[in-house]
């Protein structure tokens, strides 16, 4: 069967679309995988499928696969790229949008300047909803925030645990550049800890309005950027008294912007999306 794909990135964090309201798409785990290998496949860190909606008031179904094969709940980036690949491709004539997720309803707007701006909807923060075992953890609390000890290689690392519909792991590094993002984010990524494992995101503190990060993802490994992970991060950061909103995030995909007012308000993500080229395959 050939399946017709669009190949975007946003900020470097790179997938595959696939509209699946004019294709019928059905793939395993393993055909998830072919798509995403970066030698054998198209090559992307997530693919993004568009469905028609299951609710009456409400544009799409997007439908979001990590490059491991395993479909997830969120994906900042990807919904800037999902925004305009809709709008491309005629499917909408709407420049705001109400797309259906795993994890709720987010609401992607393509900018006049050709940014594009997406309601994430408010942070997670109790443990238990992340999913975060506390059992027998003595956390510490810095400003609003609470952080918990995590063993790694017998060392203690200080994270903040919330979701934005998925985990993230978020901890302040001295230096960007020299963290140990891959070797110590996939021992994050699989910690008894996260049940559902987990992202785990690097943040070094610029100034109150801007941070450097990197994020080990669960499922794709280091992105060159990862837009819930950079929610999850300034709200951290002004959780903390380290940050205040708006939030410039740099990323090695490029530039992030996150805003978030406190509390249960929605944190809004700012950044590019772009087209690549379009494709076809056989699977
Ligand atoms: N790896 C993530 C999904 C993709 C999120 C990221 N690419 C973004 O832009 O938010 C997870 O397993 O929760």
């Amino acid at each position: 069967m050939k399946i017709k794909f669009t190949k975007m990135h946003g900020a470097g964090n790179d997938f595959v679309v696939i509209d699946a309201i004019n294709q019928a798409i059905a793939f395993t785990p393993a055909q998830w995988q072919y798509l995403a290998d970066r030698r054998f496949g198209v090559g992307a860190d997530q693919m993004l499928v568009v469905e028609k909606p299951q609710a009456a008031d409400v544009d799409f179904r997007y439908r979001i696969y990590n490059s491991d094969g395993g479909e997830v709940e969120q994906c900042g980036n990807g919904a800037r790229a999902f925004v305009k690949f809709v709008t491309d491709k005629k499917l909408t004539s709407k420049h705001a949008i109400k797309v259906e997720t795993m994890s709720g309803i987010i609401e992607p707007r393509l900018e006049a300047n050709g940014q594009i701006t997406v309601d994430m909807g408010p942070p997670i923060l109790a443990p238990e909803d992340v999913p975060f075992d506390t059992t027998d953890l003595l956390s510490k609390a810095e400003g609003e925030e609470t952080l918990w000890p995590l063993d790694i290689k017998g060392e203690t690392y200080w994270i903040a645990a919330l979701s934005m519909g998925n985990p993230h792991a978020v901890q302040v590094v001295a230096d960007i550049e020299t963290a140990p993002v891959r070797e110590d984010g996939v021992l994050i990524e699989h910690h008894p800890r996260f049940p559902k494992r987990v992202n785990a995101g690097f943040m070094q503190i610029i100034d109150a309005h801007e941070i450097k990060l990197r994020v080990f993802e669960r499922g794709a490994g280091e992105t060159l950027a990862c837009g819930t992970g950079a929610c999850a991060a300034v709200v951290s950061g002004i959780r903390r008294g380290l940050l205040a909103s708006p939030v410039k995030v740099q990323t090695r995909g490029g530039e992030l912007s996150i805003a978030w007012a406190g509390n249960s308000s929605s944190v809004m993500l700012t950044g590019p999306a772009v087209t690549v080229f379009e494709g076809e395959i056989e699977l």
